[in-house]
């Protein structure tokens, strides 16, 4: 069977380590795209003199040309600009918007039929706006941020339980802001719900809601840190884990901003909710009860999106 051909587009610090992440894993081949001329290139040389120390068979290539990404079988899309301290994602909306538009060209024109997870900031947003200039069907185009906020919120709970992050399961719905919902009704410690765990352990309700606004402002907390670009180790970790439930057709349900019709009373938007990705891409939605302060949150949740998605169309009048 020929490798699969994995296409990163944006060749920055995510996009890097993306692709050393899927030659590690020989998931197939990789062509780093970057509209910096040398970068991708220098970047796919270093990455593949990993090769022979790893052990992996993997051809990594760096590229400014789109026709290189023709046949790719997953796409992901880290192009455009990271947020600096002081800004928030939706800062970045109108120069990442135009990116969004040159490389939905590129997709639709060289790889159609590939599966595309968008990383771009300001995530919901910015996979609506790839997936309308790609015109690739709703369910092949898949925004990453679920994955990420609920490892997020997953450490902080292991770390204030003391126990393996093996056995937290923790969740994150709607928007990839700081509206966002940490699910602790449906987070668990190796099955003991969160709140049965913290009578346990002696954990108060205020310490909780601290964790919880701690993971909403999770990649905040590292912008700050950092003082130049935003969180990428755990971002690329967490597209990885998207492109293998596609690859290998897992049915993995994962927390991802999937194109909702009528789910959780969702028309037309992207929005973060468990779906199934298997070799179909995004398989189906599930949609789960939430109390009313829940729902109530995800919908704060899901105006900030709208809100976001109006302002692409009234940049750009194709999307309108
Ligand atoms: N969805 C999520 O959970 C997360 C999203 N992000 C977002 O991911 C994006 C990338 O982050 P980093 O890799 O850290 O940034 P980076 O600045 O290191 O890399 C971005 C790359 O995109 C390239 N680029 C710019 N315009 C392009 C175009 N038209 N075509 C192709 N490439 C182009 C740049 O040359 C640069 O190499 C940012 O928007 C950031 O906010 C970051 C972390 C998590
Ligand atoms: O915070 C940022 O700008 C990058 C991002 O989306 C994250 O790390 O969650």
């Amino acid at each position: 069977m020929a490798r699969k051909k994995i296409a990163l587009i944006g060749a920055g610090m995510i996009g890097g380590t993306l692709a050393h992440l899927a030659a590690k894993k020989e998931m197939g081949d990789v062509v780093l795209f970057d509209i910096a001329e040398g970068m991708p290139q220098g970047k796919a040389l270093d990455l593949s003199q990993c090769g022979p120390i790893e052990g992996f068979d993997a051809k990594i290539t760096g590229t400014n040309d789109y026709a290189d990404i023709a046949g790719a079988d997953v796409v992901i899309v880290t192009a455009g600009v990271p947020r600096k301290p002081g800004m928030s994602r939706d800062d970045l909306l109108g120069i990442n918007l135009k990116v969004m538009k040159a490389v939905g060209e590129g997709i639709k024109n060289n790889c159609p039929d590939a599966f595309v997870i968008c990383i771009t900031n300001p995530l919901d947003a910015m996979v609506w706006a790839l997936r309308e200039f790609s015109g690739l069907p709703h369910n092949k185009v898949v925004g990453m941020a679920g994955v990420l906020d609920s490892a997020r919120f997953a450490t902080f709970l292991a770390w204030e339980f003391d126990t393996s992050v093996k056995d937290v399961n923790a969740f994150v719905l709607g928007g990839h802001g700081d509206t966002m919902v940490p699910v602790l009704s449906y987070s668990t410690i190796n099955g003991i719900p969160v709140a049965d765990m913290a009578k346990i352990k002696g954990v108060s309700e205020s310490r909780l809601d601290e964790i919880v606004d701690r993971t909403r402002k999770g990649g905040g907390e590292i912008v700050g840190l950092l003082g130049n670009g935003s969180a990428y180790y755990a971002p690329a970790t967490s597209a990885i884990s998207m492109a293998e439930a596609y690859l290998g057709d897992q049915k993995r349900i994962l927390p991802c901003a999937a194109h909702l019709t009528g789910e959780y009373g969702v028309d037309g938007l992207y929005v973060g909710v468990p779906a199934v990705i298997g070799a179909d891409g995004i398989e189906g939605v599930v949609e789960i009860e939430l109390s009313d302060e829940e729902k109530n949150n995800l919908q704060v949740s899901i105006d900030a999106v709208k809100e976001l998605l109006e302002a692409c169309k009234g940049l750009d009048s194709s999307l309108a």
